[in-house]
C-alpha cells in the first residue's frame, strides 16, 4: 500500500547568523492511511521540523517530503495543522472560527453551516456557537481549533502537542474524543508528544526521535488493542511497552540535562 505520507531521507539544515544547525538527519518514514502515529522524543530532536514539512512550511535542504507520491513544495492545504496554542481568531465566534476552512474553500453559507454544526456537535461544544474564544476554557479553545481543523477537511491531521497546556483532567478528556473522532473520520493523524503515556494511549504507531542531529531511532508497533484506558495501563503489556519506549529515549534526555549542566 502507498503511504500517504512519506519522508525520502530527509535532512534539514537551518542557518542563522552563520551558524548551522542540523535539525533532523536523514529521516525516512512511512504514513500509511488511516494511522495515528506519534513523533516522540527529547526537545530538539526535530519532531516540530517534521511536522513543519509535512505542512509545506519549510522545504527539506536534502531529501523528499511526498503526499501521496506527490512531492510537497509548498503549504499544502491537505495537511491541516493543529498547533498548542489554540491559535483561534479572538474577534470571530467559536461558529466563525469553525466555518473559516469551509469558507475559504468557497463552499455555500448553507454548507458552513452545516459543517460548522457538524464538528461543534463532534467537539462536544453545541450550545456554544455565538461564544468567542476568550469566554471559553483552554480544553474547550482547543476543541474549537480541532474542530475547525475537521471542517477544513484535510487528508492529514498534524498535532503538535495540541494537548500540552491542558490540565491532566482535561487532557485525558480531549484524548478519549480525539481517538473517538480519529476513529470516526478515518483521518491521518501525526501527533507530536514528549509524553509516553499519551504515545501509548493514542497511536498505532510510535516513532521515536533522538536529537543531536535529530533521527529516528525506533518505530514501534503499538501492540496494544484499545481502549488503552485506565484498566489497560495497569497491566503488565502496558508497563513492558513503556519500559521499552523508556529505555530508547532516556539516554537522549539524559544527554541534553548533561550538555545543559556543561553550558551552565
Ligand atoms: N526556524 C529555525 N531556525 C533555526 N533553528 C531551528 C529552527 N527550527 C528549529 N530549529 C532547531 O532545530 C532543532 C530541532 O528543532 P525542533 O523544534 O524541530 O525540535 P522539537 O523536537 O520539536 O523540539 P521541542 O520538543 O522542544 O519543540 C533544534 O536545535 C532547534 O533549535
Amino acid at each position: 500500500m502507498q503511504a500517504i505520507l512519506a519522508a525520502e531521507h530527509v535532512t534539514k539544515i537551518y542557518a542563522v547568523h552563520a551558524k548551522e544547525t542540523t535539525a533532523v538527519r536523514d529521516v525516512s518514514l512511512d504514513i500509511r492511511e488511516g494511522e495515528f502515529v506519534c513523533l516522540l522524543g527529547t526537545s530538539g530532536c526535530g519532531k516540530s521540523t517534521m511536522l513543519n514539512l509535512f505542512a509545506g512550511f519549510t522545504q527539506p535542504t536534502n531529501g523528499r517530503v511526498l503526499l501521496r507520491g506527490q512531492p510537497i513544495t509548498k503549504i499544502e492545504p491537505r495537511c491541516g495543522m493543529v498547533f498548542q496554542s489554540y491559535a483561534l481568531f479572538p474577534w470571530k465566534t467559536v461558529r466563525q472560527n469553525v466555518e473559516f476552512g469551509p469558507k475559504m474553500q468557497g463552499l455555500p453559507a448553507a454548507r458552513q453551516r452545516e459543517l460548522a454544526d457538524r464538528y461543534i456537535a463532534m467537539v462536544k461544544l453545541s450550545g456554544f456557537e455565538n461564544h468567542y474564544p476568550a469566554e471559553l476554557s483552554g480544553g474547550m479553545q482547543q476543541r474549537v481549533t480541532l474542530a475547525r481543523s475537521l471542517a477544513a477537511d484535510p487528508e492529514v491531521l498534524l498535532m503538535d502537542e495540541p494537548f500540552a497546556a491542558l490540565d491532566a483532567m482535561t487532557r485525558q478528556v480531549m484524548q478519549e474524543e480525539l481517538l473517538a473522532i480519529q476513529e470516526a473520520s478515518g483521518k491521518t493523524v501525526v501527533f507530536i508528544t514528549h509524553n509516553i503515556d499519551e504515545a501509548i494511549l493514542l497511536s498505532d504507531r510510535i516513532v521515536v526521535m533522538a536529537a543531536n542531529p535529530g533521527r529516528v531511532t525506533a518505530v514501534i508497533e503499538n501492540p496494544l488493542n484499545r481502549p488503552r484506558d485506565l484498566v489497560a495501563q495497569a497491566t503488565p503489556a502496558y508497563a513492558a511497552l513503556k519500559s521499552r519506549i523508556w529505555d530508547l529515549v532516556v539516554g537522549d534526555v539524559r544527554g541534553a540535562l548533561a550538555g545543559r549542566a556543561g553550558r551552565a
